[in-house]
C-alpha cells in the first residue's frame, strides 16, 4: 500500500548543510525563528538553548532569532534560558489583553505575537540526546518547495529505565494517535511520528489554524493541513534519535483526553467544538482502596491568529504591501 507522506515527502538525514540552507535562505529571503515552549524545564533549556546558539546562530546563522515561551514555569526556565541567550517570553505576559491559559499549544500561539520568522521551527525543551542539525532538517524542506506548509521530525526514540532496560516509547502515540488516525485520517498514517514536539511550519500557515491550547496542538495541525491542502503539504524529515523526559501514565492520560477530544470536534459535521473541559477520572490505589482522581482536562482550542485584530494589525504593520 502506498502512503503519499511516506513515499514523495520522507527526507534522509544529513540531506542539507547549515551553510547550505543560511545560502538558500538569503536568495529566497526566509527568516527563521526557533520555538521552544518550556514549562519547567531548567535542567535541560539552558543546554538546548547554548548548543543552538554556538551552531546556528553564532556559527551558521540560519536561526534568526531564538524564543523561549516560559509555559507558567515555577523553576528557573525564564532566568537559566534567558542567561544561556534566549529571547525569552512569559506566555502569560504575551498579550495578556488575550487572557492566559495552561498548556504547550496556548504558548506556541501566543509565540506567534512575538516571533517574525516565515517559518517557525517548533522543539521540546526536555531534549537530553539530539542535535543541532534537527533544526538544519527541519528547515530544509521549505527551502527546497514552496508546496510544503508542515515539516514533521521522526527519529528512534528509546525509553530508557534506571536499570538500563528499554521499554517501547511513544505511548500515546501507539496506543491514541495512530489508532485515531487510522481511524479518521488515514492520508497520515505515513507518518512516523505524528506527535513529535521537533516540527516546522510557515507562519502564514500556523496563523490561520485554529490552535487547540494542550497536546494536541501537534495532530490538530496535521489534520487541518491535510484537510486543507493535501497531505503532500505535509513532510517529514529524519532526525536520528532522540530521547527525552518522560511523563507518568497518569499524565499521558491527559494528553490522550486532549487529542480525542481535537478528533471528536473536527469529526462533528456541523464544526462545532464541545465543551471546553473534560472530566477525566482516574483512579490510585491507597491502603488497598481505589481513590478518585479527578482531573479537569483543558480541551479548548484558540481561533487562527489571523482572524485575532492584534495579530492582523501587528502583520499589516510589519508586512506592507
Ligand atoms: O503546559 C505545558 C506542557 C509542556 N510544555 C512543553 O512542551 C514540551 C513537550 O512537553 P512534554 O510534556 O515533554 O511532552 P511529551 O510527553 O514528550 O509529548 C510528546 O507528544 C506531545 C503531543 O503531540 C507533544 O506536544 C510533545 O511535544 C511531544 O514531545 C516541553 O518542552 C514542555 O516543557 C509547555 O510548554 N507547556
Ligand atoms: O509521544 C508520545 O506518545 C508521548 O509523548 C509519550 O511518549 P513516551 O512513551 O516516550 O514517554
Amino acid at each position: 500500500m502506498s502512503h503519499p507522506v511516506a513515499n514523495r515527502r520522507t527526507f534522509g538525514r544529513g540531506r542539507w548543510s547549515a551553510a547550505d540552507l543560511v545560502e538558500r535562505k538569503r536568495r529566497q529571503d526566509l527568516r527563521i525563528s526557533v520555538v521552544l515552549p518550556a514549562r519547567d524545564e531548567e535542567k535541560t533549556i539552558g543546554s538546548i538553548v547554548e548548543r543552538l546558539v554556538a551552531d546556528l546562530v553564532d556559527g551558521e546563522p540560519l536561526v534568526d532569532e531564538l524564543v523561549v515561551v516560559d509555559s507558567d514555569s515555577t523553576d528557573a526556565t525564564y532566568e537559566v534560558a534567558a542567561a544561556a541567550g534566549a529571547r525569552v517570553h512569559r506566555a502569560s505576559e504575551i498579550a495578556p489583553e488575550l487572557g492566559s491559559r495552561p498548556g504547550k499549544g496556548e504558548a506556541m500561539w501566543k509565540s506567534l505575537f512575538v516571533t517574525e520568522g516565515d517559518v517557525l521551527v517548533f522543539m521540546d525543551a526536555d531534549l537530553v540526546e539530539w542535535d543541532t542539525d534537527f533544526v538544519v532538517s527541519l528547515v530544509g524542506p521549505f527551502l527546497e518547495d514552496p508546496a510544503i506548509d508542515l515539516v514533521k521530525g521522526f527519529y528512534e526514540r528509546p525509553l530508557i529505565l534506571g536499570d538500563g532496560s528499554a521499554l517501547a516509547a511513544g505511548r500515546v502515540t501507539e496506543l491514541v494517535a495512530r489508532p485515531v488516525i487510522a481511524l479518521q485520517w488515514p492520508e497520515l498514517s505515513g507518518l512516523v511520528q505524528p506527535l513529535a514536539g521537533e516540527w516546522a511550519i510557515r507562519r502564514s500557515w500556523f496563523a490561520e489554524l485554529s490552535v487547540p491550547t494542550g497536546y494536541a496542538v501537534e495532530l490538530a495541525a496535521l489534520v487541518d493541513t491535510a484537510a486543507a491542502h493535501g497531505a503532500s503539504a505535509i513532510a517529514q524529515v529524519d532526525l536520528g534519535r532522540r530521547e527525552h523526559g518522560h511523563q507518568g501514565l497518569h499524565d499521558l492520560g491527559v494528553m490522550a483526553t486532549q487529542i480525542l477530544a481535537m478528533a471528536r470536534d473536527r469529526a462533528r459535521a456541523d464544526g462545532t467544538a464541545g465543551p471546553e473541559t473534560v472530566h477525566l477520572r482516574q483512579f490510585a490505589i491507597r491502603d488497598e482502596e481505589p481513590v478518585a482522581l479527578d482531573r479537569f482536562v483543558p480541551v479548548d482550542e484558540r481561533p487562527p491568529a489571523v482572524t485575532v485584530p492584534r495579530y492582523a494589525s501587528r502583520d499589516a504593520a510589519e508586512h506592507p504591501c
